[in-house]
């Protein structure tokens, strides 16, 4: 019983199992399938739009920065313009500012004229000479006009006042913005504002500024188109920068007056450009003729104060490779270079006009375009996991627990408790199911049984019955005489056996009987007529007698009556003798006239065999025929 319960049970787990596995293996195979092109797209978009974002990244980077070159560009334009302007309201009174010039001014070395050092510290001049609306204080100003071919005449005094001014009226407003701003002239003069050192003061006595190219690109002979440009980058002594600066040639009729100009240091920007958000990235800025102008320090560091290199100095076959790609292209640039494994990203920057590059390792954006098809996979995953574990809770409700349900079920049917099937509930959600249907199905089949039992049952106890009638009917003919209707000599062995054996019976008295002068009664009257006497005589005494009568052969009736003792027995054996005698039937061949019986009788004693006392009544039986007949006689 126990086994069969286990192998209900591992079926049960089984079948879930078997089904479990099947759905997992083909919807694992469906989400493998799905996954591996969601993988291979998902993958394609992901490695787009990181080349996408970089590309972004390096626009905007540039976008930011270059409008400090834009910016630059303008504000030097504006100082132009401003200086046009107010050297035109100047000129009205040229003697007056030159005036000015000769108090703000001193002379430090022959020919060489320099503001004076109050003008960086901080002061405030006169206010007949110089009125301000803005600041009455000169600060950060610093001023050199050496030698030169040029007289000092009041023109040129009064332009440096004025240069002076315009310096001092605007460039506070851009400190933070470039490294100084000045007003050079072609003829080694220049007005500077700096807050980090008073140049003008410090410059050599020496000095010729039209000897430098930056300078000397400004005048009219080598700038015939007065167009404003870039100078190279380079490395500023004084403020220990590397520096690029924006110039604009100012012309007034004809006349260069002067070249306002502003120095950018590269430092920050340069920093910032190399700087990357992207930990793999590097960047390099390359100008138009193949030189290094900003690059990762590890490249850089050993060429520090080289000033500018060339990349066939630097011996990186990257940077080379790379260059050889943009050489002789404009704006942007997009590639691989596949023996390094490196995306390139190259954009122009507007105004210096260099390369910006971005190298990018390949690996590195497999990598980051691997994260979100990974992403896709892992939620799949765990969207396919949870969907079996749903599955198994509802297979296991739903077909698990019905089947167990059913087991039960059928457990009870094969242990014949059809009752107790009849009875289970079907659970409500299972009412209208499969599962319902079959349960009612046993259950009807179980009511079935049950009510073909109960018929069968009570065939099988009326059949018990006329059985037990039938075998009582055999068994009472096998003990009757069939033509007295007295019980017969079995009956009376069953019977005596009986009592003899019964240590509680209480003390019985045997008779036995016989019919005088029967031959003669069956001689004279016929057969049948002595079979009707006998069956009389038999029912005359099976009536008194207080026991049984049984017929014991023949003519011979033998009696079982209850008899205290010997006394009480023949009275009994008397009165049965007198019944018959006094019927006083004729029997013409009797010498007695009448029929009559004569009774042989003994007490039965236990422990005796009933052929004892069978023998015992019989010897009185003749006693009472050698008496004469019609008597009793016992002992
Ligand atoms: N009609 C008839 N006669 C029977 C039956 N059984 C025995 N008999 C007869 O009974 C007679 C008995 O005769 P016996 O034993 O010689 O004795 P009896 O003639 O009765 O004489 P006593 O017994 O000495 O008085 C026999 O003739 C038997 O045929 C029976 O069933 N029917």
């Amino acid at each position: 019983m126990v086994r069969a319960v286990k192998r209900r049970n591992i079926f049960n787990r089984t079948l879930a199992r078997r089904l479990l596995l099947r759905i997992s293996l083909a919807t694992g195979a469906l989400i493998t399938l799905a996954a591996c092109i969601g993988f291979y797209f998902s993958y394609q978009q992901a490695y787009q739009q990181q080349v996408s974002y970089l590309v972004h990244d390096s626009n905007q980077r540039i976008e930011r920065e270059s409008s400090v070159f834009k910016q630059a560009e303008a504000t030097a334009e504006l100082l132009g313009q401003y200086f046009i302007d107010s050297y035109q309201q100047a000129s009205q009174s040229p003697d007056v500012i030159a005036a000015v010039f000769d108090q703000w001014f001193e002379e430090t070395e022959p020919g060489v004229h320099r503001l004076r050092e109050a003008f960086y510290e901080g002061f405030s001049p006169d206010p007949e000479f110089f009125s301000n609306p803005y600041s009455s204080e000169f600060k950060h100003l610093s001023v050199f006009a050496g030698q030169s071919q040029y007289a000092l005449t009041d023109e040129r005094k009064m332009r440096i006042v004025v240069a002076l001014k315009v310096v001092h009226r605007l460039a506070p407003s851009w400190q933070q913005l470039y490294e100084n701003t000045h007003i050079s002239m072609p003829e080694n003069v220049i007005v500077h504002y700096s807050l980090n050192h008073p140049w003008g003061r410090q410059a050599r006595a020496d000095l010729d500024i039209t000897r430098y190219a930056v300078v000397r690109s400004t005048l009219q002979s080598e700038n015939p188109e007065r167009q404003g440009a870039w100078t190279g980058l380079y490395y500023d002594l004084s403020s220990e920068q590397w520096v690029i600066t924006y110039q604009i040639p100012v012309d007034f009729d004809g006349r260069h007056l002067g070249t306002p100009s502003h120095d950018v240091s590269l430092e920050d920007m340069l920093n910032r450009l190399i700087d990357s958000h992207e930990s793999a990235a590097t960047h390099v800025v390359l100008n138009n003729q193949a030189q290094l102008i900003a690059a990762p320090t590890s490249v850089i560091a050993p060429h520090e104060h080289s000033g500018i290199v060339h990349l066939e100095h630097l011996d990186n076959p990257l940077y080379t490779s790379i260059w050889d790609r943009i050489a002789d292209t404009d704006g942007e640039q997009i590639f691989t270079i596949d023996h390094k494994d490196m995306l390139i990203i190259a954009h122009k920057i507007p105004g210096p006009d260099w390369w910006y590059i971005t190298a990018y390792p390949l690996w590195e954006i497999q990598k980051l375009a691997l994260l979100s098809p990974m992403r896709f996979v892992i939620l799949s995953g765990g969207f396919f996991i949870l969907v079996l574990v749903i599955l198994y809770i509802f297979m296991n409700q739903q077909i698990s627990r019905p089947l167990r349900h059913l087991s039960r079920l059928a457990h009870e049917v094969g242990n014949k408790r059809y009752e107790a099937v009849t009875q289970i509930k079907i659970e409500a959600e299972y009412q209208r199911s499969e599962i319902g249907m079959l349960v009612r199905s046993m259950q009807e089949m179980a009511r079935s049984i049950l009510s073909q039992q109960q018929t069968l049952e009570a065939e099988v106890d009326k059949r018990t019955a006329e059985l037990a009638a039938a075998n009582q009917r055999l068994e009472n003919m096998a003990h009757m005489d069939g033509l007295t209707g007295l019980l017969n000599r079995r009956a009376l062995h069953r019977d005596l056996q009986y009592l003899l054996n019964d240590q509680n019976a209480k003390p019985h008295a045997f008779l036995l009987v016989d019919v005088d002068f029967f031959k003669a009664y069956n001689d004279h009257y016929g057969h049948l007529d002595g079979d009707q006497v006998l069956k009389e005589i038999c029912a005359l005494l099976s009536h008194h007698c207080e026991g049984h009568a049984y017929r014991y052969g023949g003519e011979e009736i033998a009696c079982i009556v209850p008899a205290n003792d010997l006394t009480d027995a023949i009275a009994a054996a008397e009165s049965l003798r007198n019944e018959i005698a006094n019927v006083k039937r004729i029997h013409a061949a009797s010498p007695l006239k009448y029929l009559t019986i004569s009774i042989g009788v003994t007490m039965m004693q236990r422990g005796e065999s009933a052929n004892d006392i069978i023998q015992r009544a019989d010897k009185f039986l003749y006693q009472a025929k050698d008496e004469g007949r019609n008597r009793v006689c016992g002992g």
